[in-house]
């Protein structure tokens, strides 16, 4: 069995593996890091590996406890990755971002893939159909667009989202919730419709906190997979130790 993490900037994700079915799921908070660790890894005592990718402030010192239970594989851009690596700053290029480019190429294979991570901010990332990762986008997320109008101006309220009554909001809360929630898909689908006129042959993979409310409400027919990072960190890892 395999313990996967994804330290996000907003929340921490982690799945339990045995081979590539999903035993289950968990999403908290980084301070309830090491207690919920603990917690899993009581309940899965047969897990013998932990895959960590962190783009937040958690180091990998906050997991070297684990290691008197099972092997530690923090990942980093030293690690062995299924694809040419194009970024022309292949070291900045955050690990999640890599992550989920190995595993739209190992399990999408011989197509262009663009995988769209809906989080805190909004990552596009695209693997050509010879395996070429290329690049992508990095935008603000959903959450983020609220709280930035908020925290840069004096007058806005913080809002929680709201699905917005029509795009033209008629009082400052509607107004807000116009700007960022159709902001936020129009947005998205300018993007796929752009890659759409450039590339044929692809796949577009749409995952992160976002994803589901995102998905309904995108004119393009997209499937969100929101354990699309986790289950590509338990691929990465199998990647890994077949070609290490
Ligand atoms: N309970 C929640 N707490 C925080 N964000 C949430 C929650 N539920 C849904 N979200 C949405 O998830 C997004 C963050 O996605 P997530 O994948 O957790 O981010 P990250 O991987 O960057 O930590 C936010 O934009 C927010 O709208
Ligand atoms: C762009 C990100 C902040 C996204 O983080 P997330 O929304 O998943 O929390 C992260 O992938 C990152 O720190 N990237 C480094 C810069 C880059 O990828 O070029
Ligand atoms: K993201």
């Amino acid at each position: 069995m395999v313990l996967t993490v994804d330290v996000g900037n907003t929340r921490i994700k982690a799945a339990v593996f045995e081979g590539s079915t999903v035993l289950e799921s968990f999403v908290f908070e980084k301070k309830e890091l090491e207690k919920k660790i603990k917690k899993i890894l009581k309940k899965f005592q047969n897990c013998s590996d932990l895959v960590v990718a962190s783009v937040g402030t958690i180091e990998k010192q906050s997991f070297l406890a684990f290691e008197k239970q099972l092997k530690l594989h923090f990942l980093s851009h030293e690690d062995v990755f299924p694809f040419v690596n194009k970024y022309a700053t292949p070291k900045t290029l955050g690990i999640d971002r890599m992550v989920l480019a190995a595993g739209a190429t190992l399990q999408y294979p011989n197509q262009n893939r663009l995988v769209i991570d809906a989080g805190t901010c909004i990552t596009y990332d695209f693997i050509d159909e010879n395996d070429q990762y290329l690049g992508g986008a990095i935008a603000p997320g959903l959450r983020l667009r609220y709280e930035s109008l908020h925290n840069f101006t004096a007058r806005l309220p913080l809002l929680d989202l709201e699905e917005p009554q029509s795009y033209i909001g008629n009082t400052t809360a509607q107004a807000i919730h116009s700007g960022v929630v159709n902001g936020f898909v129009y947005e998205i689908d300018g993007f796929i419709d752009e890659y759409r006129a450039n590339f044929s042959n692809f796949i577009i993979i749409l995952t992160g906190g976002d994803a589901d409310f995102l998905a309904k409400r995108l004119k393009n027919t997209i499937f969100a997979n929101s354990n699309f990072l986790l289950e590509s960190l338990n691929q990465t890892f199998q990647y890994k130790i077949n070609n290490d």
